[in-house]
């Protein structure tokens, strides 16, 4: 590849972060404010956080929950989360015998207590797995948090709270959910900390 192609085509994908990241502030500041102070105040109800998503957002959900159980930047107290995409026995069995749209919902039906708050990650917001799951968790009294893209889907009228990213490029969304969940870690081990 010329290299003139490479720098701009580097320098383009910089540009086009800082734009989606700025807009995410713009937008979702109001929203991320309300999800730190449901997720503070279900932890210091003795509450769990349970978190999903597909492909990259499996990461992420993996990501999140490692923050809270061990740490963020601070010396604190082990906080509950756990994450929807881990267990490969768990995922391989319910996906083989009920089907892969069952393999959140089934963990949520498993786990979810009124209280708890129960994350769903979705780029498109449309993902089936994640959408049965969410309507799970408010069955079970559960608060629903949708950390999603574009026009924030199916799983919008499932969340309590929306922190949709509401641009079309699937990796752009996903590095500005990366930076909210970020936020959302250091915000909530403040609070905690200051108690
Ligand atoms: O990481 C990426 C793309 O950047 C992919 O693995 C991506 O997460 C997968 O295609 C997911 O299945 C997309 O699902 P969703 O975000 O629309 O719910
Ligand atoms: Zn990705």
């Amino acid at each position: 590849m010329v290299e003139v192609f490479l720098k701009d085509f580097i320098h383009n994908h910089f540009k086009r972060h800082a734009e989606v990241v700025e807009m995410a502030e713009k937008k979702l500041t109001p929203a991320i404010i309300s999800t730190v102070t449901v997720i503070v105040a279900a932890l210091n109800a003795g509450k769990k956080l349970l978190i999903m998503g597909n492909g990259g957002s499996a990461a992420d959900a993996q990501h999140f929950a490692a923050e809270f159980v061990g740490r963020f930047l601070r010396e604190r107290r082990a906080l509950p989360a756990i994450a929807l995409t881990t267990d490969t026995s768990l995922l391989t069995a319910v996906g083989n015998d009920f089907g892969f749209d069952q393999i959140f919902k089934r963990q949520v039906e498993a786990l979810a207590q009124p209280g708890d708050v129960v994350i769903g990650i979705s780029t498109s917001g449309n993902s089936a797995n994640v959408a049965l799951a969410m309507t799970a968790a408010q069955q079970l009294g559960s608060t629903t948090i949708g950390l999603l893209g574009r026009d924030g889907g199916i799983i919008t009228p499932l969340s309590d709270i929306q922190l949709t990213v509401p641009v079309q490029e699937t990796p752009h969304i996903q590095e500005a959910h990366i930076t909210i969940i970020h936020l959302i870690c250091d915000l909530v081990e403040q609070a905690i900390c200051s108690e």
